[in-house]
């Protein structure tokens, strides 16, 4: 997809419960994204198709989430140069345990920057993402400083009894 920078790709559709922070947070930043389901496991064809072509598709960030048996991501950056980042979703059985170990324990050779468990990794995967474009646009560059001085002007100083 020519212009949008960043693809946010996930195992199922069970896991955009997690990966619209991802989305929501780049909206915020007015950075385009195309978010599509590929599953290592179920659709390999489609991961093969969608992962050789990235880059010349135009993407400059993969955002990739997965929950339990999460392969996704380092199967995604075993066929693109890319950078990836992977984001555990929080799965039934384990509490995402077993996706963030599945993500994070790449071989040397083929990286996968791994964030946080759930909603806090997607806001994240979505603020590098914003970071890495951001090196060589300064208007970006500008919307992220003015979304980080937000997030602390929105922090009280002090506990309230309320909530
Ligand atoms: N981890 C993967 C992959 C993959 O890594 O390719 N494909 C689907 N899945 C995961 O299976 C979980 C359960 O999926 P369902 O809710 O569809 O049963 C999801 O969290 C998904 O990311």
């Amino acid at each position: 997809m020519a212009g949008t920078p960043i693809a946010i790709i996930m195992g199922s559709q069970s896991d955009w419960a997690t990966m619209r922070h991802a989305a929501e947070t780049l909206e915020a930043l007015g950075i385009a994204y195309d978010a599509r389901i590929v599953s290592a496991h179920r659709t390999p064809d489609r991961l093969y198709a969608f992962a050789k072509k990235a880059k010349a598709d135009g993407f400059q960030v993969i955002i990739a989430g997965a929950g339990g048996a999460a392969h996704l991501p380092g199967m995604t950056a075993a066929m693109t140069p890319l950078p990836v980042f992977g984001v555990p979703v929080e799965s039934k059985a384990l509490s995402g345990q077993d996706s963030l170990l599945s993500i994070v324990q790449m071989p040397a050779g083929i990286p996968v920057g791994t964030l946080a468990i759930g909603r806090a990794g997607a806001v994240n995967a979505a603020l590098l993402a914003a970071a890495v474009l951001a090196l060589h646009d300064p208007a970006l560059a500008e919307r992220l400083d003015a979304w980080r001085a937000r997030q602390s002007d929105s922090v009280a100083e002090r506990p309230s009894d309320e909530s």
